[in-house]
């Protein structure tokens, strides 16, 4: 248990750094961090110290907890990344990690019900029977040597956060807070660590909440040993009995935030301008005929193989790996392409869905670059199970960041790891199941009957269907009939065409209770291919994919021309080549 509180403790040092630093207050007073909050649970367990003292420089075992999904494939993804994203978070000493990622055993894990499809609890996120369930799994994994913390892989409010802390006595992550963590982890330049800090204090912003002490007075105080009230007084209406006082230092700690974040920003913005000018040297020295040398971005999911890939392009080294974003710093390497043209490929952090807005925000001069490229590389893992949803997520966070419908339609879209077998990925074998007091009365998203009737000749049953996340707590029972002959192919990601009006009611109060008619058509299987499938580590494809991208950067350079042809010619009458105007 106590193993890892040295490595948190890194991990979060950061911010406390910032904040003793900056405001002459200790950072206990100002954000509550998972460092803090395991240390004070910690200082008890002195007895025990040596034991699980050890390996103090090992990383923070975490356990966990994983909301259902259907169907189980579905479920197994989220799961399978759930757990990598767990081992992941791991800083390297003296430029290594302690730990070969393939030989880390899997974090400790739960599936639990999922409380997007229920109502999901305002004060725990959970419903009390998952809350207890876990707390009894974490009692037993404290008789085997414990966890630092607990990974719930959804978003949780501040609140619910310190609830569940204060009732598992762990400290507790979020799939956001997780992520940026990790991010700070793995940064390595002073640039990448300014941005993972950035978006750390933004995250914490986000956390303040009061809580009462065992005095019984309201304080931004540890978590885990005070009730929780709300970020605005007592209750949730903001005019509490102490509201003033709480309102002011609430209003404090905010205005600290604010002036380290506007620190962070100028300090980000003179690292920046320093790097955009060698980095314009760099075009220019290898640029030809008085032009600049084109960038070619490589975008993608974490762990897709960008890094690799760019290794095999440029024959250079560039760090790999199997934990998630393994690469937080931008990396250029120049590539000579077959016609002999000089570009520069440049290998950037990844993408995952539900990115932290407060990532994409503290990134953005980063991915800013990655909007200006001149033409951008799109690496899927082909083995990946939800490559689709995958490549769905980087379409979005593209758009997000502004990269413009062109760019994306010229953009070449490479499946790599082609040696793998499509899935070979996949971690996690076996799903434990956990026994919810009333989880067996609910029916989840995806759970329903379709058969094939011969004599519509269609699929014909019923399915639950996703929660309308601004009534999380009505769910609907779709009757189906699918339009297709084909058996074989997966009916879970029939789309709802035509609802009609809920035609029965059944079930009250928070059971499920519309039933709609309606009629699905199966989305088409993914039948579509790549510009080019590629294998970074055999090399395979690689001669394919530098063609492409010298003809997208001819094509593109005709274009330009034209452009500033047209630009720069005088406008003519077309029919008589009179000049006008
Ligand atoms: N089998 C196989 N493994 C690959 C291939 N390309 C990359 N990998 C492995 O996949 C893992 C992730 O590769 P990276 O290059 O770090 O992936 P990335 O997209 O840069 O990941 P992030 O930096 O985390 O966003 C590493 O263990 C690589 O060795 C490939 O073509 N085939
Ligand atoms: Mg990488």
């Amino acid at each position: 248990m106590f193993r890892a509180v040295y490595q948190i403790r890194a991990s979060f040092r950061f911010v406390a750094q910032t904040f003793t630093r900056k405001t002459n207050l200790s950072s206990t007073s100002v954000i509550p961090s998972l460092f803090t909050n395991l240390h004070a649970r910690h200082k008890h367990d002195e007895a025990d110290a040596n034991e699980f003292n050890k390996d103090p420089g090992g990383p923070p075992r975490l356990f966990v907890v994983q909301p259902r999904f259907r169907p189980d494939a579905i479920l197994k993804t989220k799961l399978d990344e759930a757990l990598n994203l767990a081992n992941s978070l791991e800083e390297q000493r003296d430029g290594y990690y302690s730990t070969d990622f393939a030989e880390k055993e899997l974090p400790p894990h739960l599936v639990v019900q999922n409380p997007a499809y229920r109502i999901t609890r305002a004060d725990t996120f959970f419903g009390p029977g998952t809350v207890d369930n876990i707390k009894c799994h974490l009692n037993a994994e404290d008789s085997k040597g414990g966890v630092d913390a607990v990974f719930v892989n959804g978003i949780l409010t501040g609140i619910q956060q310190r609830n569940l802390e204060r009732t598992w006595g762990k400290a507790v992550l979020d799939r956001v807070g997780l992520i940026i963590e990790i991010f700070h982890a793995h940064a390595q330049t002073k640039e990448a660590k300014l941005q993972a800090e950035l978006a750390a204090l933004m995250y914490k912003r986000t956390r303040l909440v009061r809580v009462r002490g065992s005095d019984g007075r309201f304080t931004f105080g540890a978590p885990g040993e005070a009730e929780v009230v709300s970020a605005r007084g007592r209750g949730s209406g903001g005019r509490g009995f102490i509201s003033g006082a709480g309102e002011t230092e609430l209003q404090l700690q905010r205005r600290r935030i604010i002036e380290r974040r506007n620190h962070l920003l100028s300090e980000i913005k003179e690292v920046r301008r320093t790097r955009a000018l060698q980095r314009a040297s760099r075009k220019r020295r290898g640029g030809s005929h008085g032009q600049d040398m084109p960038t070619v971005a490589i975008v993608g999911y974490t762990n897709a193989g960008k890094s690799t890939l760019v290794s095999a392009l440029s024959d250079t080294y560039l760090f790999s790996d199997n934990r998630m974003f393994a690469t937080v710093d931008t990396k250029v390497r120049n590539v000579i392409l077959p016609s002999g043209k000089k570009v520069l490929l440049s290998d950037t952090v990844g993408f995952i869905s539900d990115l932290p807005v407060q990532l994409v925000e503290a990134f953005h001069a980063t991915l800013e670059e990655v909007a200006e490229a001149d033409l951008l590389v799109h690496v899927l893992d082909s083995s990946a199970p939800n490559r689709d949803e995958q490549k769905e997520s980087v379409l979005q966070v593209l758009q997000q960041i502004g990269v413009s419908n062109e760019k994306l339609q010229n953009m070449i879209e490479v499946w790599n790891k082609i040696d793998l077998k499509h899935d070979e990925t996949s971690v996690s074998e076996q799903i434990e199941e956990d026994v919810d007091d009333d989880s067996d009365d609910w029916l989840s998203p995806g759970d329903g009957e379709v058969k094939w009737d011969d004599a519509t000749a269609s699929f014909v049953g019923w399915k639950m269907s996703e929660p309308d996340q601004t009534k999380p707590n009505e769910l609907s029972i779709s009757h189906v009939e699918v339009e297709s002959r084909d058996h074989q192919k997966d009916i879970s990601n029939w789309e709802q065409t035509k609802p009609n009006e809920p035609s029965i009611l059944v079930g009250s109060g928070d059971q499920p209770k519309d039933v709609w008619n309606c009629r699905g058509v199966i989305k088409s299987d993914s039948t579509y291919e790549p510009d080019v499938k590629t294998s970074a580590i055999t090399r395979v494809g690689l001669q394919e994919l530098l063609d492409l991208i010298d003809d997208k950067l001819k094509t593109e350079e005709v274009a330009e021309r034209n452009v500033f042809e047209r630009k720069w010619r005088p406008p003519r009458d077309h029919d008589t080549g009179v000049v006008v105007g």
